[in-house]
Order: structure tokens, then C-alpha cells, then sequence
């Protein structure tokens, strides 16, 4: 049973590369890049349109074919912010903004309450859609953002984000030190046993 990835993030398939013994196949290896509306109110509402879509398409595409999809829906959220960017993460900066656009209004938007820190944390929604059924966890990463960039690792907002207990953000951090620590590696260790009894049903 093929595992597919519904991320057009570079980042995040990198990290579940890392993270997954199991190989795991990019949905734009099988089915060419596309966009897709996330238009949930919810990071798990969105995690299963981006999987559900995915799914739809493999079966329309390769009818035959055995797979099931895992999806990735997360951002992070700043208390005095009122939560915010929350699941608008990826659009913060505005529809088509990049990682940089992002990060930089949210190191402007922390400045702009006079603070050099402040809590954060990010939040991840996994799902797994399969013939066998659908599956959402969560993760959650606590710690604080500061009002500038460290580090170029990680992707997103990670330059400017310093987990709980650690002095370095995770723009210095090793993808290795944050997969034990991160939301979607919080997550994924939810969704392991989930996948794993997946393929034995495939096997029975
Ligand atoms: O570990 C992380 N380290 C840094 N930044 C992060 C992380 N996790 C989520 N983020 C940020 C990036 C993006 O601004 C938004 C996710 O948005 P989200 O729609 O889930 O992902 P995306 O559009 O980049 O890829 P896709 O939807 O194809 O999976 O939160
Ligand atoms: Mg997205």
C-alpha cells in the first residue's frame, strides 16, 4: 500500500520523509502540481479536503491502485494576536505571499505591540484517508516568537520560533531536534498506529 502525501510544501515532505521509515510518494509525483482550496474553518476541516481530494483524484486516476493519503494542515498562533494567523498561516502576507512574506508581517505584527517576545505555538491537524475509512490527530509545539530572524533550517515560520526549554530557534535547530519536539511530529506519532493498522487490514 503506497503512502501518499497531499503537501505541495517542500518542507513538510521533508520532515515526513525524516520522520517515516515507510516511503512516502509526493501527490504532484502521481498526479502533476495542482492547488488546492482550504477553505475549512478548522485545521482538521482542512487537513481532510487537501486528503480527500487527493484520494478522489488517485482514484479516478489509477483506479487499480493501492494507496492511502496523509495530509498536513498547520500554523502557528499568537495569543496577543487573539490566535492569529492561526489556519490563515499560509496566507497571512496575503493569497500567493511566500514563507518570507509571512514570517516578515508576523515579525512586524509583534513589533507593532512593542514586544521583542511573546507565546506562540503551532498547531498541526494530520489526516488519513483510506477505503478503510478517515482518520484525523493533532499535534501542538509551545514556546515563544521573537522580533527577528535566526537561523535559515526548518521552513516557514521556524527562524523566528524558540520551542519551550531551548535558547535557539528552530531556524538553528536540526530537522532531527525538531521532528521529536514539533507539532507534526506530535502528530504523526499519533497516526503511526493508525497507519500500521491500515496496512494490516490491507493484508487480511
Ligand atoms: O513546522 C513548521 N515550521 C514553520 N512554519 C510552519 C510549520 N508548520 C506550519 N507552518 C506554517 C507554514 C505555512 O505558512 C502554514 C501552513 O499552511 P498549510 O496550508 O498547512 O501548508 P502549505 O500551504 O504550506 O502546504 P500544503 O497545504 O500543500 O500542505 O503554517
Ligand atoms: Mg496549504
Amino acid at each position: 500500500m503506497k503512502l501518499v502525501l497531499a503537501t505541495g510544501n517542500k518542507g513538510k515532505l521533508r520532515e515526513f520523509r525524516q520522520m517515516c521509515q515507510d516511503e512516502v510518494v509526493a501527490f504532484s509525483d502521481l498526479l502533476g502540481a495542482f492547488d488546492i482550496v482550504e477553505d475549512g474553518a478548522t485545521f482538521a476541516e482542512n487537513a481532510l479536503i487537501k486528503a480527500r481530494t487527493i484520494y478522489k483524484k488517485l482514484k479516478e486516476t489509477y483506479p487499480s491502485g493501492n494507496y492511502f493519503v496523509i495530509s498536513d494542515d498547520s500554523g502557528i498562533s499568537l495569543p496577543v494576536l487573539d490566535g492569529a494567523p492561526g489556519i490563515y498561516s499560509a496566507r497571512y502576507a496575503g493569497e500567493g505571499a511566500n514563507d518570507k512574506d509571512n514570517l516578515y508581517k508576523l515579525i512586524n505584527a509583534v513589533k507593532a505591540k512593542g514586544l521583542k517576545e511573546t507565546p506562540a505555538y503551532y498547531t498541526a491537524a494530520i489526516a488519513i484517508v483510506s477505503q478503510y475509512g478517515e482518520y484525523v490527530v493533532h499535534g501542538w509545539m509551545h514556546g515563544k516568537v521573537i522580533d527577528k530572524v535566526r537561523g535559515d533550517k526548518g521552513f516557514g515560520y521556524d527562524p523566528m520560533f524558540i520551542p519551550s526549554g531551548f535558547e535557539k530557534t528552530l531556524g538553528e535547530l536540526d530537522d532531527e531536534v525538531k521532528s521529536k519536539i514539533s507539532h507534526r511530529g506530535k502528530a504523526l506519532a499519533l497516526a503511526k498506529p493508525i497507519i500500521q493498522m491500515l496496512r494490516r487490514k490491507d493484508i487480511h
